[in-house]
């Protein structure tokens, strides 16, 4: 993975497979108590892997898109957002953020039923401890969306699903409550603009922090499609692997001859064409302006 940038004036804290996270440093080169600055890079990761080469924009395009997000819910909770005034380097894709005390939680809400749900459903019946009704399948519409939580898992690792005891366990019943209606009403938002577009978000992963005063605060990114699963509408049949809006163009081509790559192999994936990596910025592009009515525009090419 490309290292992490060198920003003069703030400090690496940390690095997801697509994201930075950084520290404002004061005068004397200490970290900023109340501030954090998070940049979204180019990084595409599929099959568990980052892959290369990265998806120009991409970065910009997910953070213009999670912006916006942010404002569609801000009669909901208010988020982290301070400021899109970021060090040139990262201008576009980087936004800086009021420092939280972070949920020590990841919450998931599921309205469609796909990926490690639907295994949890074949062998159970039951998501997150949820009973579902019998006869779904992988693309189930969900009667209404559930919260299917995870553990926050060591960099590197995988979270672990967990029940909403567990979560009462962590933060307290009424957190917990709070937590659960937030998360499911984010997901049942974003469906009720996405579906008019023809986007599907299957699911999607949500942060939340407490500011000083202990208020529930929206963090990290919002129903973008790297911490949510899209799907063009018009090509979702239930009772079969969904179509990825955004990674299909990626999964045919890795997963086809051209490619000589086996996803079994434990090999790093190969290098992606310069095709394909067009293609998928175009998906994002297209994601970007079908959700917010507004056609993107580099900020580079802005300027
Ligand atoms: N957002 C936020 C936030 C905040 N507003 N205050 C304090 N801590 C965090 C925070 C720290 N780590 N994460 C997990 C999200 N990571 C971001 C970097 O990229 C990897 C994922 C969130």
């Amino acid at each position: 993975m490309t290292p992490a940038l060198d920003l003069p004036g703030y400090r690496h804290l940390y690095s997801g497979k697509v994201r930075d996270l950084y520290v404002p440093l004061n005068a004397a080169g200490e970290d900023d108590p109340d501030r954090l600055l998070l940049a979204a890079s180019d990084r595409i990761s599929a099959y568990d892997a980052i892959l290369d080469p990265a998806i120009p924009d991409k970065g910009e395009i997910l953070n213009r898109l999670s912006l916006w997000w942010f404002d569609q819910l801000a009669d909901l909770l208010p988020n982290h957002v301070l400021t899109t005034d970021v060090p040139d380097a990262v201008a576009g894709r980087a936004i800086l953020v009021r420092r939280l005390d972070m949920v020590p939680v990841e919450c998931v809400a599921r309205a469609y039923l796909t990926g490690g749900g639907l295994g949890e459903y074949a062998a159970t019946g039951a998501v997150s401890g949820l009973p579902l009704p019998a006869g779904l399948v992988d693309g189930s519409r969900l009667p209404e969306p559930i919260f299917t939580p995870s553990s926050k898992a060591p960099a590197g690792e995988h979270d672990e699903p967990i029940t909403y005891a567990d979560v009462v366990a962590l933060v307290g019943p009424g957190r917990a409550a709070e937590l659960r209606e937030l998360t499911v009403e984010i997901l049942r938002r974003g469906n009720a603009i996405a579906a008019e577009r023809g986007i599907l978000l299957a699911d999607t992963k949500v942060e939340f922090g407490l500011d000083a005063g202990g208020a529930l605060v929206l963090a990290d990114e919002v129903l973008t499609p790297d911490s949510s699963r899209f799907w063009p509408a018009d090509e979702w049949v239930p009772g079969r692997a969904q179509a990825s809006f955004d990674k299909q163009f990626v999964r045919d081509w890795l997963t086809s001859p051209a490619s000589g790559w086996s996803k079994s192999s434990g090999d790093a994936p190969p290098p992606l064409p310069a095709e394909v990596v067009e293609q998928t910025r175009a998906r994002y592009v297209e994601a970007y302006e079908r959700l917010t009515g507004a056609r993107f525009v580099p900020l580079a090419s802005a300027r």
